[in-house]
C-alpha cells in the first residue's frame, strides 16, 4: 500500500498532530486550523468523534485539490463501570463519499485531572502543562509522554489513529 499517493488535507496546525500525518502517510499534510463544531474539550466519545468528523469534512471542503480530509480530535471518555478516566485520540478520515474514523490507544488518566477540567471549567492542556512545567505540551508529548515518560508521545498516538482512518481507502481488503 502506498500511503503517500493520496494528498492530505489536515484540520489543524497542532504540531502533534502534523508529525502523526507525517508519520503515518509518509507526506506533508496541508494544515488548516478549522472548528470541530464541539466543546473545546470534548467529555465522551461520541463528542470526540463529531469534532474529528467535522474538522474532516470541513478541512476537505476548504483545501483545493485534497484528496482526503483528516480530524484529529482528542477528547475524554468515562468508564463507569471500572470509575475511570480515559485520554482517547482519534481520526476522521473523508474523500468526499466515504468515512472512516480511526481510534488511537485509550489511556487512563488520573481521575483527578478530569474532575478539576469539570469543576473549573478548564481544559486537559492546562492541567498537564501546569504539572509537566512546559507550555503548549498539547503540540508535543502531551499527557501521554507527561505519564509514560515520554515512552509514548501524543504523535505516536495519533499516527496510529490515522493509520486506522485511511487503511481502509488504500487496503484490497476493503473493496
Ligand atoms: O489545535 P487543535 O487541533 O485544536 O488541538 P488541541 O490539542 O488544542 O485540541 P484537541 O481537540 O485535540 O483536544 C481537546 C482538548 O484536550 C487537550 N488534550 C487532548 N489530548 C491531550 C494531551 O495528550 N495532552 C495535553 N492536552 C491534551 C487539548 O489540548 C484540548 O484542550
Amino acid at each position: 500500500m502506498d500511503f503517500s499517493a493520496f494528498r492530505y488535507a489536515l484540520g489543524t496546525t497542532n504540531n502533534a498532530k502534523k508529525s502523526a500525518v507525517q508519520m503515518a502517510t509518509g507526506t506533508e499534510p496541508a494544515c488548516l486550523s478549522v472548528p470541530s463544531g464541539v466543546f473545546d474539550q470534548p467529555m465522551s466519545e461520541e463528542e470526540t468523534v463529531e469534532g474529528a468528523i467535522n474538522r474532516a469534512k470541513t478541512v476537505y471542503k476548504l483545501i483545493p485539490g485534497s484528496d482526503i480530509g483528516l480530524g484529529l480530535e482528542g477528547g475524554l471518555t468515562y468508564d463507569l463501570q471500572h470509575k475511570q478516566w480515559y485520554l482517547i485520540s482519534v481520526c476522521a478520515a473523508w474523500n468526499g463519499a466515504e468515512l472512516y474514523i480511526g481510534k488511537g490507544l485509550s489511556f487512563p488518566i488520573p481521575n483527578q485531572a478530569a474532575e478539576r477540567i469539570q469543576q473549573e471549567n478548564v481544559e486537559l492542556s492546562t492541567i498537564i502543562d501546569e504539572w509537566s512545567g512546559m507550555t503548549n505540551s498539547n503540540h508535543q508529548g502531551g499527557a501521554y509522554g507527561l505519564l509514560t515518560e515520554n515512552r509514548i508521545r501524543r504523535a505516536d498516538v495519533f499516527r496510529d489513529a490515522v493509520l486506522a482512518a485511511i487503511t481502509p481507502f488504500l487496503s484490497p481488503y476493503y473493496k
